[in-house]
């Protein structure tokens, strides 16, 4: 893919609510083309609610969702959650067993998404997946039950990847795997997104986490954004707000790579 493919986001006071309960409250942000953001905040704050409102996977009461990029003049909008939208924007979720359907071999998972969007080359296409994540075709028969949660969250990464999209949202991808799986999968990811010129917005609860794969990133807390900043001045502890410090000494993985 070329940069002039890449894709951005642009998200203009979205509002989610349930039942009259406000979980996204007008909450805006851009995410360039190629640009790595991410979303923090405490459990509850709306950070994954935020993720499958740009899906189509949360009812948006109002605001919008926009794709950005050479590819999308005005007009040409695809609707958040249509065929079209999925094909640029793609989600990969927390937990890679309960998202992987336990009685379809990889090969199926992977096959699935080619097939509702009519792609003819499934074979290529999954065998290349496959050694995209680094797992290799020795993988494609066999089931979630068969593989460790690393490789799980593998073949996740390849189902989200397969339609070529050039968005991906990352909810929480790492955080159900142990900690040096956990830097596997990072690694995969960051190595994918420079390869692909891929777009990413990760949600994460671990500060550690977002610094190591995110230019930028937003805070959020109950519902609303309380500050947008670099991870730069994250890690120089350049934040304006006492909500965004008290997150960063509440999480010691990020008080460890700040000191190491
Ligand atoms: N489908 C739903 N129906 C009702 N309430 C919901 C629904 N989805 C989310 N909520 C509520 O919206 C709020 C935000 O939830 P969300 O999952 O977005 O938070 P989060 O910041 O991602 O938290 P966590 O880090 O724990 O996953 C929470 O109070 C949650 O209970």
């Amino acid at each position: 893919m070329n940069a002039s493919q890449a894709l951005g986001l642009d998200v203009s006071q979205l509002r989610v609510t349930f039942d009259g309960f406000v979980a996204v409250a007008d909450t805006s942000f851009q995410v360039k083309p190629g640009e790595s953001f991410g979303i923090v905040g405490e459990s509850g704050s709306g950070k994954s609610t935020v993720l499958r409102a740009i899906c189509g996977l949360a009812p948006r009461e109002s605001g919008s969702v926009r794709l950005t990029g050479a590819e999308n003049a005005p007009g040409t909008q695809p609707a958040p959650g249509s065929k079209a939208f999925r094909r640029r924007v793609q989600m990969v979720f927390q937990d890679p067993y309960g998202s992987l359907h336990p009685r379809q071999t990889v090969d199926r998972i992977l096959a699935e998404p080619l097939a509702i969007h009519g792609v003819t080359d499934a074979e290529t296409r999954i065998e290349r997946a496959l050694d995209e994540v680094g797992l290799g075709k020795g993988f494609r028969f066999r089931y979630p039950h068969q593989l460790s949660g690393g490789q799980r969250q593998r073949i996740a990464i390849a189902r989200a990847l397969i339609l070529e999209p050039q968005i991906l949202l990352l909810d929480e991808p790492t955080s159900a795997l142990d900690a040096s799986v956990q830097a596997e999968v990072l690694n995969l990811l960051e190595e994918l997104r420079r390869r692909r010129e891929l777009t990413f917005i990760m949600v994460s609860h671990d500060l550690a986490v977002v610094t190591h794969l995110c230019e930028r990133l937003m805070v959020m807390q109950r519902g609303q954004t309380v500050e947008s900043l670099s991870t730069l001045d994250l890690v120089a502890h350049r934040v304006s707000k006492p909500y965004t410090l008290s997150l960063m000494q509440a999480s010691s993985g990020f008080r460890r790579t700040v000191e190491a």
